[in-house]
Order: C-alpha cells, then sequence, then structure tokens
C-alpha cells in the first residue's frame, strides 16, 4: 500500500481560503482542495509547503502555523496530511499549473466538494473563530 506525507496549506486572508480543482487524471481528481503535496525526502514540511504553494498558486509563504493532521486510509493509498495555515504570503495566488483556483469563505467551505479526509479540516476550520480576524 502506497503511503504518503502531505503538506497542505490553508492560504487565509481576511475569512476566506484560496482552493484549487484537482485535474481529473489525478487521485481524488475532480474535487476541490488545499494547495499543497507530497513532501520529498529530506525535506521539512515547511520547506514542501513553500516549494509547494510557490508550484502551484505562485505564492511566497512567510509564515505558516501548524493546524492539525490527519491520517486517512482511501484504499488505494494512505495519506497524512500536515496541515498549515498559511497567514503571511506574498503575490496574488492564482493556479499556476493552468487548475481552477477561487477564493471561498470559510462559512461557504461546505458547498465546495473535498475529497473525504478533507470533512475534518472544514469542521474544525469552521470552529475557529480566530480565522475571522
Ligand atoms: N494537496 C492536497 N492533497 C490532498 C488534500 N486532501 C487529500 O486527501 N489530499 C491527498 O493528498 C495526496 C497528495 O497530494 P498531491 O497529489 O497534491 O501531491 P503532489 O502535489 O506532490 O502531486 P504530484 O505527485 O502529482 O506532483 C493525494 O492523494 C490527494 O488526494 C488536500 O486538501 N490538498
Ligand atoms: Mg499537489
Amino acid at each position: 500500500m502506497q503511503h504518503v506525507l502531505v503538506a497542505v496549506g490553508i492560504v487565509l486572508r481576511q475569512g476566506q481560503t484560496f482552493i484549487t480543482l484537482r485535474p481529473d487524471d489525478k487521485h481524488q481528481g475532480g474535487k476541490w482542495e488545499f494547495p499543497g503535496g507530497k513532501v520529498e525526502a529530506g525535506e521539512t514540511t515547511f520547506a514542501a509547503l513553500k516549494r509547494e504553494l510557490d508550484e502551484e498558486i505562485g505564492i511566497e509563504v512567510k509564515h505558516s502555523t501548524a493546524f492539525m493532521r490527519i491520517e486517512h486510509d482511501y484504499g488505494d493509498k494512505q495519506v497524512t496530511l500536515d496541515i498549515h495555515i498559511i497567514d503571511d504570503f506574498s503575490n496574488e495566488p492564482y493556479g499556476r499549473e493552468q487548475q481552477q483556483g477561487r477564493w471561498v469563505a470559510i462559512d461557504a467551505l461546505q458547498s465546495s466538494q473535498f475529497p473525504a479526509a478533507n470533512a475534518l479540516i472544514v469542521e474544525k476550520l469552521q470552529q475557529s473563530d480566530w480565522l475571522a480576524v
């Protein structure tokens, strides 16, 4: 069974977060996601976050805070999501790999379809009132 460690970034600005659409040909394709990707050998999660968010949405991560960690078994693949809040970044995010991207209010996140592992992230984000700041 394939097991991957994934660095996931919740890019936050004024009660909204930037999400992207996973390409159809990828694992969990056609669903929305928080940008991020696999942590490479010898890389820290923060370094992976910086690299992936530059590659995928063109931002420079300046600061992040650990938010939660989720283990999920998709049957065909096991993932550990190491999720961080990105509260300081430069450049305007966009789908740098030609994928769709959009800002969505934290309050409205449940209307986008995410991979199953993300349900706990959405739940916790909506409970964290400090995010509204
Ligand atoms: N980036 C990201 N991955 C997620 C989320 N939720 C979730 O289950 N995953 C799973 O985490 C795994 C790794 O993510 P990824 O496909 O973005 O990895 P990557 O950017 O390195 O992709 P690549 O190998 O095609 O270059 C996928 O199996 C994906 O389904 C999420 O919110 N964001
Ligand atoms: Mg990715």
